[in-house]
Parts: C-alpha cells; structure tokens; sequence
C-alpha cells in the first residue's frame, strides 16, 4: 500500500467515526422532532415493605421524594419506511448495531447511546434499557404501527443499582419525551397505566415531588409538600440488586412500627416523614460495607438524618445546608466513595420547554 493509499484510507475512517459522532451530537437533537427530558432521581423517605404476594411482588407503602440530582434524556423520532426498519432489524440480528426492536408489529426501531458519567461506564445492551421497555411498552399501549426510528442518548449522573431508581427514571422520561412526540398528554391514563405496569419507581416519575404510594408502590395515594433541604448521598463501589434485596428481606422480613407508618400518614410534608426503610437490613446484609457508611455519616457534623436510598446501595443523609452538604460529600469521595451533594426538589420526569 502506497503512503497516499494509507492516508486515504485513515481518513475515510476518521469522517466515518466523525459521521457516527455527529449522529449522536447536541445538534442532532434540536427541532422539532427532538426533545430534552429531564430524568431525575428519588429517594424513599419511608419504605415499609410488607409481605410477599403471590405474583412475586411485595405490598409497599412508601413516601418517595425527587431529588435535583438528574440524567438528562435527548429523544428523537423520525419516521421511516417499513424498508429501514427491517435493514436496521436485519443488521441487530447481524449483531452489526445495537438496535431494539419493538412496538405492536416490530415497527420501532430504537438506538440508545448511554453516556455515563458517574465513572462507573455502564453498559446496558439497546433491548435490556429500561428506556426501550418504555418506548416498546409505550407504542403498544397507544397502537403505534407505523415505522419509527427512536434515537436516545442518556447522560448518566445518577449511579445504577444505587437504589436512586436511575433506570426507572430515564423509563419515565422516554414515556413523557415520546408522548409529547406523539401527541399525547404525559397524564393520559394510558401512559399511568404503562408507568405502572413498567414498575413502582416509574409511576412515582410521572408525578415527582413528594408523594406516597401503595399497592406495590406504584398506586399513587396522595401528594406532599416537598421539601427544600440539602441532601447528601454516599455509594460505595459496589451495587445491590433489588431482586436480590427483597429476596433476602423475606429470610427475615421485619415490619415498620404502626407508630411510624401513623406519623407518616399524619405528615402533610416531606419534612414531617419519619425516616425508615425495612430493606435497609436485608441490603447491609448482601453489602456489609453499607453498614460502615452508614455509621460514617452518622458520625458527621452537620448530618441530620441518615438513611439507606431504597434498596442501596447509595445512603443518603440531610444536610443543614448546601455547603454542609458539599463538605460531608468531600470527606466521603476521598475515602474513595461516589458521593454528590443534592438537595430534595419538586422535580418529576419532565419536558423541558423551549428548546
Ligand atoms: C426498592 C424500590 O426502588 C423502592 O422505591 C422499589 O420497590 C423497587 O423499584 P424497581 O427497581 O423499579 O422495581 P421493579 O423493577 O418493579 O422490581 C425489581 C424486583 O424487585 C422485587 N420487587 C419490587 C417491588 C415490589 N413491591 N416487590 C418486589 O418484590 C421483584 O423481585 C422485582 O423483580
Ligand atoms: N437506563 C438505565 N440506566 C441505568 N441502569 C439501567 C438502565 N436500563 C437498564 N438498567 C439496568 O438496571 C440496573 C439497575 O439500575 P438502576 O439505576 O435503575 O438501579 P437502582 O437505582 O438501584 O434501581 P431502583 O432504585 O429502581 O431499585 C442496572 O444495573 C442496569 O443493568
């Protein structure tokens, strides 16, 4: 090969590499077939887990907060001819992309690109992404059967299998991100019931704020003032699996006091939501090291509450201020744990206007 010919050839590479980027790049995400979502994250301020139902799943009460922290989801659709769809199928099958396919009649196409920027470089296959389940759940439920192509790309912030439902939320923003595509409002009770069948987590980002559910914790009971205080959040390395929390939860399942689960319901706002969460013992016991971080930020000045993020393994503790906040995670990344100092917000799964 001549030097000229090598030259060509590298640069043919570096414009195709330049291509797949640009597919990919801000700007390929504005008009008006795009939209920017916001995908925030939760904590649970109570989480009382009761007993095993048949189907699997567990009875939950629970009071679920937002928090600032958020990933922000990029969405685009574009229609497509029945051809392009089944090139993209053929080439998934091929294993040459990483495209889902779903909808009613196999009709959507849809291509995550997942930017993680928590340091952990998660990497979630297309069909495994709690955002294709929506979008595929979503196009069924509205009957969707001509050919798309969604285009996603997620910057992660929000740790995975940190019990601060990242992977719910992103599912929540895909659902309010396509809707508003597809013409429909985020509260139609078809896009609740695919929330709520997708999981618990994802019916709490329709609503965001503050709010307490039952059922399995998907059934939406009532709203709360939010609240306005600083938060910190602690994680270690490792994740907890929340299949594996609730498994281990029933070799020693123990119920939240009645007292506690009362004040709980007498509670008007965030701030009067007595802390607790029965998982928290089932997950210290899968990951002994969350007992140490718990008992860490307990020990810290300025930390009032200290309490385990769902099913872990992120704890999170409130904080007098931002800076007490900002100080507490400081202390906590350099032992080499993830931390970020937050606060509670009014946040939910949510378009955001004017782009
Ligand atoms: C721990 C929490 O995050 C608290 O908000 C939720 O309860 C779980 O939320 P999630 O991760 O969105 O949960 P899902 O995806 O619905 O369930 C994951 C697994 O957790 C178990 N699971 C979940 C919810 C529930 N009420 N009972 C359960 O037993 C089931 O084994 C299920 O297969
Ligand atoms: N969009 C997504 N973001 C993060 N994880 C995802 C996503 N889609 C699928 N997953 C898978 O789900 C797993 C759990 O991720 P997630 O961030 O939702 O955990 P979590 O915060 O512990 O969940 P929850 O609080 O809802 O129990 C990940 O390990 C990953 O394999």
């Amino acid at each position: 090969m001549t030097e000229n010919t090598q030259r060509n050839r590298e640069a043919e590479v570096n414009l195709l590499a330049a291509a797949r980027e640009a597919q990919w790049s801000a700007a390929a995400f504005m008009g008006p077939n795009a939209v920017k979502v916001v995908s925030p994250a939760k904590v649970n301020l109570l989480l009382s887990i009761g007993a095993r139902r048949p189907d699997g799943y567990h009875d939950a009460d629970t009071v679920m907060h937002a928090l600032a922290l958020h990933d922000t989801v990029y969405l685009r659709v574009q229609p497509a001819s029945e051809d392009e769809v089944a090139q993209l199928a053929e080439q998934a099958a091929a294993g040459r992309v990483d495209i889902a396919l779903g909808g009613p009649a196999g009709n959507l196409a849809v291509a995550i690109d997942l930017a993680d920027r928590t340091g952990a470089d998660l990497s979630v296959p297309a069909a495994d992404n709690l955002a294709f389940k929506a979008a595929d759940a979503l196009a069924r439920a509205l009957g969707r059967e001509g050919a798309e192509i969604v285009q996603l790309r997620i910057e992660k912030h929000i740790p995975a299998e940190g019990g601060l439902g990242g992977g719910s939320s992103n599912a929540a923003a895909v659902l309010v991100g396509l809707a508003s595509q597809w013409g429909v409002s985020p509260d139609d009770a078809r896009v609740v019931a695919t929330a709520q069948a997708l999981s618990a987590d994802v019916a709490f980002f329709l609503q965001g704020g503050c709010a307490q559910l039952g059922g399995a914790g998907e059934v939406l009971q009532r709203i709360l003032e939010p609240s306005r205080k600083a938060v910190v959040l602690v994680k270690p390395a490792g994740g907890v699996s929340t299949a594996a929390a609730y498994r281990a939860f029933d070799e020693a399942p123990a119920p939240v006091s009645a007292a506690l689960l009362q004040a709980a319901a007498a509670a008007a706002s965030a701030d009067g939501v007595p802390l607790a969460n029965n998982l928290a013992f089932a997950a210290e016991s899968l990951l002994p090291e969350l007992a140490g971080v718990r008992a860490w930020l307990a020990d810290q000045v300025g930390a009032e509450n200290v309490l385990l993020c769902g099913s872990g393994s992120a704890t999170f503790a409130v904080a007098e201020s931002f800076a007490e906040a900002s100080r507490i995670a400081t202390a906590a990344l350099s032992r080499g744990w993830w931390a970020r100092p937050t606060s509670f917000s009014g946040l939910r799964a949510a378009v955001v206007p004017g782009r």
